[in-house]
């Protein structure tokens, strides 16, 4: 694909039908751990501008903790797990109660999605992730998400709402993604740093990250920093989706195309939003070792995974868990959904299609990954 001029990523901006907001901790809230409806306010104002002439928002808010460890009686955010849960669990509410009267205000909606990686990548809680937020969108409300940070395990966590908002980005096939935070844009290097400019255009944000000087949060209630900004913008920039970073008293400028923050261009075509899922948010749980034969048929793309093409299953999974596909050499190829249980594969190894039939029954002669559930890494 050509890359889009500034302007024209901006146009797209201002034309998106839908448009996915991530908002941070340190826009909606005081250091101190409590919210700051002022912002809240400002911010819902811009959102429902936007929803009111016909957009479709979905909103990613932080802010859970950061919300709820002062009314706790914490003096900065602790740093205990259990503790940072329970913040979360009081901040939430806090927070959706605000959310709830700011947009009722506009004669607006809004329903509360609380998701965990471990929730989504299952199939069958991606598809109802999806549903739900589309019906929430069809039904003219405003979804508000956050990670379900009281019963996430520190293990197996988004941690940041950053990358979270480029995965539903894709889950509602979004056209613009529209990153708030406490700086105005993207600079060359952290902005404490002394020489530090600004950018106000990444045709390409892979070749950015390679140019930019990014640090962490510079605030004590973030999370990512820039860091998981950049993922984000990579993340979506590779679906397809323009994305656009600036602070959060810019969202409203930022939504009407306006020339604020910065501006990432698209770099691919638009994907399959399932497969960006898998590819982005799995985990994988154990490995298929393809030999040379599929590793070739899989690296082509368009393959699914035959048993008789494995010559190893590692680990302990189940069916529908995320696998990764490697060849003999131990290099990853793919990341996939595995079609059976771990304990199951490997009878089926090395057998055909009209094999597996024979000796183990119609319900073993499909691929151990299927293509459709198959993304390259
Ligand atoms: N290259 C950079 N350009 C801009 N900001 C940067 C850069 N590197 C690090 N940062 C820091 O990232 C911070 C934003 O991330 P974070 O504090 O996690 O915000 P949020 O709570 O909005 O997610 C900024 O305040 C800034 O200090
Ligand atoms: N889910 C957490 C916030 C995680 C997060 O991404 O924070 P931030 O870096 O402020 O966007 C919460 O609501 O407190």
């Amino acid at each position: 694909m050509n890359t889009p001029s500034q302007a024209q990523v901006r146009r797209a901006i201002a034309e998106a039908q839908t448009i996915v907001v991530k908002v941070g901790s340190s826009s909606l809230t005081e250091p101190s751990g409590h919210l700051d409806p002022q912002r809240l306010n400002a911010l819902v104002a811009a959102i429902a501008r936007v929803r009111l002439m016909g957009g479709r928002v979905v909103l990613v808010s932080s802010g859970a903790i950061a919300a709820g460890f002062g009314t706790l009686g914490f003096d900065k955010r602790p740093t205990d797990v259990a503790d940072q849960q329970a913040c979360a669990a009081v901040g939430q509410g806090l927070l959706m109660a605000q959310y709830e009267a700011a947009f009722a205000r506009y004669g607006l909606r809004v329903g509360q999605i609380l998701i965990t990686v471990s929730d989504t990548i299952a199939p069958q809680q991606y598809r109802n992730v999806r549903r739900t937020l589309d019906r929430l969108l069809d039904l003219g409300a405003v979804p508000i998400i956050n990670e379900n940070d009281s019963l996430a395990s520190n293990e197996i966590r988004f941690g940041d709402n950053d990358r979270l908002s480029a995965l539903i980005a894709n889950i509602v096939v979004a056209d613009a993604l529209v990153l708030l935070t406490d700086v105005d844009a993207l600079y060359t290097a952290p902005p404490s740093e002394p020489g530090s400019k600004r950018i106000s255009y990444v045709p390409n944000v892979e070749d950015a990250l390679a140019k930019v000087q990014v640090g962490g949060t510079g605030s004590n209630v973030g999370t990512g920093g820039m860091v998981t900004k950049m993922e984000a913008a990579r993340v979506a920039a590779v679906s397809g989706i323009p994305a656009v970073l600036t602070c959060a008293s810019n969202a409203g400028p930022a939504m009407m195309g306006d020339p604020v923050g910065t501006a990432f261009a698209p770099i691919n075509d638009r994907g399959s939003s399932r497969r960006l899922w898998i590819g982005f948010a799995s985990h994988p749980q154990g490995t298929l070792v393809a030999d040379s034969g599929a590793a070739k048929a899989v690296r082509g793309g368009a393959a699914s995974l035959l048993a008789a093409g494995v010559v190893e299953v590692k680990g302990d999974f189940a069916a529908g868990d995320a696998v990764w596909v490697d060849d003999e050499q131990g290099n990853h190829l793919a990341k996939g959904l595995v079609g059976f249980d771990s304990e199951e594969i490997p009878q089926m190894l090395g057998r055909n299609t009209a094999q597996l039939k024979r000796f183990l029954g119609e319900e073993y002669a499909h691929p151990l990954v299927h293509r459709d559930n198959l993304v390259l890494v």
